[in-house]
């Protein structure tokens, strides 16, 4: 079986005796992740932007503002979780929807991440957040891995897409 080769993470220096800094072989799939997102009529900095921002269109437009101008995916994230009361009632519901369009639409519009998505070939996709467990693995590495699921569909229908398209090939010789 061909393993991923995720260089760097081997080397990674972690007793603390030095600082490390440098993305993961992955980083692509993060939200914060600097790749530009065309979604519902603006272009955002990061999917982190789009997504924080789309908890405020209906009920605080200004806040949604403030965010698609926050100067890093942080920044815009820590807007909205101060202003999670403005959020709609039913965010919890639509939340994975709306993440989904937002994650294949910066797929859909960066190449590099497409590529990168593909190069994950059938491996399980992890967002190994060590805090997070809806959209990550979470603490206990046992949480719902939203996010992961939502790259493993996207990756589904571009293999399905690619396999559609060699079979039509195919058939027309
Ligand atoms: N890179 C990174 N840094 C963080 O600090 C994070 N929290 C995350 N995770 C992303 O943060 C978003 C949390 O969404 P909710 O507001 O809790 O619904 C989501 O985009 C996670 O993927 N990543």
């Amino acid at each position: 079986m061909t393993k991923i080769k995720q260089f760097r993470d081997p080397q990674l220096v972690t007793d603390g005796s030095i600082v490390g800094f440098y993305p993961r072989e992955f980083y692509v799939l993060d939200n914060f992740a600097s790749f530009q997102v065309d979604w519902c009529g603006r272009r955002w900095p990061t999917s982190e932007h789009a997504y924080q921002a789309a908890h405020f269109f209906d009920t605080a437009p200004e806040l949604a503002e403030q965010i698609f101008q926050a100067r890093s995916a942080h920044e815009a994230y820590k807007i909205a979780k101060a202003n999670a009361d403005k959020a709609p009632h039913d965010w919890d519901e639509i939340k994975v929807d709306i993440m989904e369009e937002i994650v294949r639409a910066k797929c859909e519009q960066n190449p590099y991440v497409k590529q990168k998505l593909l190069e994950t070939l059938d491996e399980e996709i992890v967002e190994d957040s060590p805090k997070d467990a809806f959209w990550g693995w979470g603490e206990n590495r046992d949480g719902r891995n939203e996010l992961g699921k939502i790259w493993m569909r996207l990756r589904d229908e571009l293999n399905s897409e690619t396999h559609e398209m060699n079979t039509n090939q195919g058939g027309n010789q």
